[in-house]
């Protein structure tokens, strides 16, 4: 049995030292503003036990388990997550002015990035003998927390927003999780599942204070520089709102650069929205920071992000930036995302896109510079803010009259084509 990849829990504000054995979220030395915990490795004892080939093929994040902070004995709880396609977007770049491709973690188990980090913490509550698991969510962690859970054999309560998208709120309960919906804000639900976990036990996955959770977000950190080895973007962008995700990606690419696989960075640009910025606001030193979210990208509605602090450095450090854009350029880049491309995202997943167009618009973004979207959740599980983007479908009556009132008659030698066709089979 070994964890001895695993140097310590190290605390971002005092730099304290904890035991990555114990289950401990965050530094007690600090009252009133949360001591989140950074995982420190012997790169010496992961870089011994990697051995998988970096040659693009990734098909599960397990492929860099000697990264990830499980002990070597656990069997990983796992429904395939990571190994998400990174897709040229020739359309939507040229839309854009750059040279564009989008890593679609939307594609993965339960729909959305999580799944990267909740298969790594229900490995490791299963591996230290949890019977309970817990988190609160907007509703994709929630989703996600409870698919892991049933894969398992451990029981999900689980915290949303009484307010989360339907589609959000039945399907974890498909998966047999219990969801209490709270009469509040996701912050709300956040401080409650905080009391319940001290209250009861639980195991706690919440990625902004359970320090293994930006561990298994950092994989797609480690996919992205195998899959653009040798031609690094210049930027990677992803949306915001605890901010963990974004400081889970550049942990991973900065990593394998430190670690020589690839010879290169790319900047990060974190996009939240106009109704939801405190980290863009804290990035760029706004002190009226405003802590109610309101926007319709309920996936970033988060007005007191934990995780503020490493998104930061994870901007800073990679000469990166952060915007905030208004919900109808998120609304719109919906179905931009979709019409160029093929993609359904939700709209915390096509923030990014709305994110490049305003990047390019003020500058930060130069023409032909190479970018990578992040589209971090897909988009079947949200379909009220698409309806209004989309508008009513259109009624019609089952007769061909009522398409030719739709499109008009049919051109002269319309199915000539089709008629070929058949002959051809005829012989
Ligand atoms: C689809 C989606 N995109 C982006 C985010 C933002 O990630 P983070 O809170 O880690 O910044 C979330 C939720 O957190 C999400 O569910
Ligand atoms: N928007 C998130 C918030 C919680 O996710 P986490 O991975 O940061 O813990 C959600 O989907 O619930």
């Amino acid at each position: 049995m070994s964890l001895d990849h695993v140097e310590t829990l190290e605390c971002t504000l005092c730099g304290a030292t904890y035991d990555p054995e114990r289950v401990i979220y965050t530094c007690p030395n600090h009252d009133g503003v949360t001591g989140i915990l950074d995982v420190t490795y012997d790169y010496d004892v992961i870089q011994d036990r990697f051995d998988a080939p970096l040659d693009g093929h990734v098909d599960s994040q397990w492929k860099y388990d000697a990264f990830l902070p499980v002990d070597t004995d656990a069997t990983p709880v796992t429904l395939d997550e990571g190994g998400t396609d990174l897709l040229d977007a020739p359309r939507l770049g040229a839309e854009l002015g750059v040279d564009l491709a989008v890593k679609n973690d939307g594609a993965n188990p339960t729909g959305c990035f999580k799944d990267r980090a909740t298969s790594v913490a229900v490995t490791k509550a299963r591996f230290g003998g949890q019977d309970v698991v817990t988190c609160a969510s907007t509703g994709n962690a929630a989703a996600s927390l409870a698919g892991y859970a049933a894969r398992a054999g451990l029981d999900a309560r689980i915290f949303v927003p009484a307010a989360a998208p339907e589609g959000k709120l039945v399907q974890p309960r498909v998966y047999g999780a219990d969801v209490l919906a709270v009469d509040g804000s996701y912050d709300e639900a956040y401080d409650l599942s905080l009391e319940v976990t001290d209250t009861y036990g639980w195991y706690n996955r919440n990625a902004a204070i359970n320090p293994f959770q930006i561990e298994g977000k950092r994989t797609v950190g480690h996919e992205l520089a195998e899959q653009t080895q040798g031609a690094v973007p210049d930027w990677i962008v992803f949306s915001m709102g605890d901010g963990c995700t974004i400081a889970g990606c550049w942990k991973g690419f900065r990593e394998f650069a430190e670690l020589g696989y690839v010879d290169d960075t790319p900047r990060m640009l974190g996009v939240q929205s106009a109704g939801a910025s405190a980290i863009h606001d804290a990035f760029h030193g706004h002190d009226d920071v405003d802590d109610v979210a309101d926007t319709l990208a309920d996936a970033i509605a988060v007005g007191r992000p934990r995780n503020t602090l490493k998104a930061c450095r994870a901007l800073e450090e990679s000469g990166g930036t952060a915007l905030a854009v208004p919900d109808e350029d998120i609304l719109s880049a919906v179905t931009t995302l979709g019409g160029t491309e093929g993609i359904y995202a939700e709209p915390a997943g096509a923030a990014p896109v709305a994110g490049i167009r305003r990047a390019r618009e003020e500058g930060i973004i130069e023409a032909g510079e190479s970018v990578v979207a992040v589209v971090t959740g897909m988009g079947l599980k949200d379909t009220a803010g698409a309806n209004e983007a989309v508008g009513d479908v259109t009624g019609i009556a089952p007769s061909l009259d009522a398409v030719e009132a739709t499109y008009g008659a049919p051109e002269p030698g319309a199915t000539d084509g089709a008629a070929a066709a058949y002959t051809d089979l005829d012989g």
